[in-house]
């Protein structure tokens, strides 16, 4: 269970990916991105962008979990145009325990794999990654947020003893 909260604006996750397409440069060009969705979705356009790729597939994989345990991961979006990967780049937003990774690098074992945030557990199954994350540390993604009104500490109710 995450004890920390990492904040991620869209200007920090543009920055962030700007800076991975740049480290991506020297392995560029590519057939085409792979984009992990939903969360690689946002960060794929913009490297694609960058790179100036215009072929862009999709892998979807699906981890069904109760409150105690994670299922089987299931890819219920395949990405066919992709093959096994030769030429071509995936992208996710990050990599937690390294499943969802482990599950996309076994259908495409010749892409290169990269994402912008990286927790110690899911480093080693990347080869490109922006920052690493502590493991205790959940990040919020401008998807997963609202701002939010807080009220100023002065008209906060003072607790009594
Ligand atoms: O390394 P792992 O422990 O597998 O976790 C990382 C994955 O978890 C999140 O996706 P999620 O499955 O929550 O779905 P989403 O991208 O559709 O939000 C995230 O976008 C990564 O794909
Ligand atoms: N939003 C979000 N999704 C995740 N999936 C696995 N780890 C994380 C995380 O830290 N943040
Ligand atoms: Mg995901």
């Amino acid at each position: 269970m995450a004890t920390n909260y990492a904040t991620v604006t869209w200007d920090q996750l543009h920055r962030d990916a700007r800076l991975l397409a740049e480290n991506l440069m020297p392995r560029a060009p590519f057939r085409g991105i792979v984009a992990v969705t939903r969360g690689g979705l946002i960060p794929a356009a913009i490297i694609a962008r960058e790179l100036d790729c215009r072929l862009i597939e999709s892998i979807s994989v699906v981890t069904y979990q109760n409150e105690e345990e994670r299922g089987e991961p299931t890819i219920i979006k395949d990405p066919e145009a992709a093959g096994d990967g030769e030429g071509f780049l995936v992208i996710d937003d990050l990599v937690d325990s390294g499943i969802t990774a482990q599950v996309v690098r076994r259908r495409l074992p010749k892409a290169v794999f990269a994402c912008l945030y990286a927790k110690p557990s899911g480093k080693p199954l990347t080869d490109l990654f922006v920052v690493e994350v502590p493991q205790d540390t959940w990040v919020l993604f401008p998807w997963d947020t609202a701002p939010l009104f807080v009220p100023p500490l002065a008209r906060k109710p003072v607790p009594t003893e």
